[in-house]
């Protein structure tokens, strides 16, 4: 035992004294050769390839990464022995497994196995860069078979991208996104600021025409599904919804209730914040697919009316990449004109990245660029109007807690209210939100309480409205026309910038819709 240890002891010795001989000999550079060389030399008679993925692409986040990571942490088997790191992001409701640094996993694709380490290194020093980037260096490195190669990629990176979308649109509640302020980017390179999104609003609450409200989700059904369509036709795979009408008639909470319905994060784009075009495709191009685009109040945000004149341009200001905005020449690069928007939800670049849909709400449609409502640029045109008997008796059951339609009339006594609601609300003229407002009020009175302290609401708003007009006190229904041509004016203005198909509150724009409508049906 003795002369084993003396043996060792001397073989350290002899080692320690060589290394310092190699030390002396040979310089830091050529040793720091040498290393790459033999790792070169193994990596030639490897029987694996590896390949590298990245947090950080360049300045900006790698999509690949976040998807690896989510991928792993939900399918993947840890090998024995690999410490898993568990959190809980922002804005999820369910824990993610996380693999720790220089841990690895083991996958299996297509009968291959594979192996994923996620290898973690202290940032170098941060050299210049507008934006702070990551205090770490983060990777993961895949290993597979160099015989597998061919068989694995790209296939297993789609198979990945696709369980990650998969995952995080099952685990994690919908996102809302504003554009940050000034255009200015956070750590990960990103223009859009997230919070959890957990508007409530339905299909179900909306109260609207149920026959509008089933073609508008039927639409809406027919477009995430539509991917082989929209392949095989060659059209990009997004689809644009103008909602107009008067304040308080559900626009905001129909973008609530599609993104509800399709599982969509949401990206609520304040055109006021956006300082040029070429700012507007950057933000477009970090937008996710599956997420719902909104430009709220359109007429209100930038002044779209003249699509060959740009708005005088504002002060030139840092970009969302930092720099300067060159782009376009006086005018066109340093402010947002029509024709830039119109090439956001239309142009090629509105097709990078896919199954998006573009929302525009305004309250005065007759105020926007013809542009902005041609056909095939906005595919339906949704008026929200004022509340219908059909929309008041959704509201009925959401507020007063009616179970069904049934029930609702079964009323008894209070039969004849629900009666002289039917008669009194279109004469009223009366928003959704002003029905909420009163049935909010009035909803601990009891169901019927409830629904007189609201017929009377209706009655006097329709009473007022005809003494506002100078016409006689008639009933509803009976209304003169003629004396109030201002307000008439008005509704028709909001309610249809064309005859006819519009009266019905939706209108799949032009004649190429509808084509493809057809087409679409037989998919
Ligand atoms: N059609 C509707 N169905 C159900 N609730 C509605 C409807 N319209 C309005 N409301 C209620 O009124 C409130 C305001 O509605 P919402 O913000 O959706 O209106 P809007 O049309 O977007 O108004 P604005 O034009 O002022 O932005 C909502 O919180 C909702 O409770
Ligand atoms: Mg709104």
């Amino acid at each position: 035992m003795k002369e084993y240890w003396t043996a060792l002891a001397s073989l350290m010795g002899a080692f320690a004294f060589l290394q310092g001989v190699l030390h002396a000999v040979f310089p830091a550079e050529l040793r720091a050769a040498v290393a790459r060389l033999l790792g070169r030399l193994t990596r030639a008679f490897s029987p694996y390839c590896y390949f590298d993925v990245t947090e950080m692409d360049g300045m900006s986040t790698n999509e690949i990464y976040d998807a690896v990571q989510l991928y792993l942490s939900s399918t993947a088997a840890p090998a024995s022995g690999a410490r898993l790191s568990l959190s809980r992001p922002l804005n999820a409701s369910s824990f993610t497994f996380g693999l720790a640094a220089s841990d690895r996993v083991a996958d299996t694709f297509a009968g291959a196995a594979v192996t994923w380490e996620h290898v973690v290194a202290p940032r170098q020093g941060q050299g210049f860069s507008w934006r702070p980037l990551p205090e770490e260096k983060r990777r993961f490195t895949l290993r597979i078979r160099r015989g597998d190669r061919d068989k694995l990629l790209p296939a297993y990176l789609d198979h990945i991208l696709a369980a990650a979308a998969d995952i995080r649109r099952r685990s994690q509640d919908r996102l809302l996104y504003t554009n940050a302020r000034g255009g200015a980017m956070d750590a990960r390179g990103l223009p859009w600021d997230p919070v959890p999104f957990k508007h409530p609003s339905t299909f179900d609450t909306l109260a609207m025409d149920p026959a509008r409200k089933a073609a508008i989700m039927a639409d809406l059904r027919d477009f995430a599904d539509g991917s082989a369509f929209y392949e095989r036709t060659g059209r990009a795979w997004k689809r644009g919804y103008l909602l107009y009408g008067p304040p308080g008639t559900g626009k905001s909470s129909m973008i609530a209730a599609m993104a509800n319905y399709l599982g969509y994060d949401v990206y609520d784009l304040e055109l006021t914040e956006v300082s040029s075009n070429a700012e507007l495709r950057k933000l477009l191009m970090k937008t996710t697919s599956k997420s719902i685009i909104v430009i709220e109040d359109i007429d209100c945000s930038v002044d779209l009316t003249n699509r060959a004149k740009p708005p005088p341009a504002p002060k030139p200001r840092p970009g969302i990449d930092g720099a300067i905005d060159q782009d376009g020449g006086a005018g066109a690069g340093r402010s947002i004109t029509l024709s830039g928007l119109l090439n956001f939800t239309d142009g090629l670049w509105s097709c990078c990245g896919a199954e998006r849909i573009f929302v525009f709400t305004t309250n005065h449609i007759e105020k926007l660029d013809p542009a902005l409502l041609r056909s095939g640029r906005m595919d339906m045109h949704i008026f929200m109007s004022y509340c219908s008997f059909p929309a008041l008796r959704i509201l009925l059951k959401n507020y007063l807690g009616f179970q069904s339609d049934e029930e609702l009339d079964r009323l008894g006594d209070a039969a004849a209210v629900l009666r002289g609601l039917e008669e009194w609300v279109d004469a009223a003229e009366i928003t959704p939100a002003d029905v909420s407002e009163v049935l909010i009020k009035n909803r601990r009175c009891g169901k019927a309480e409830a629904m007189r302290e609201l017929l009377d609401v209706l009655k006097a708003r329709a009473e007022n409205r005809r003494r506002g007009s100078g016409g006689a006190l008639t009933a509803p229904g009976k209304e003169a026309g003629g004396d109030n041509e201002e307000e008439e004016e008005e509704k028709r203005a909001l309610e249809s910038p064309k005859e006819g198909k519009e009266q019905a509150g939706i209108d799949s724009c032009g004649d190429g819709q509808d084509e493809e409508a057809e087409a679409k049906k037989q998919v």
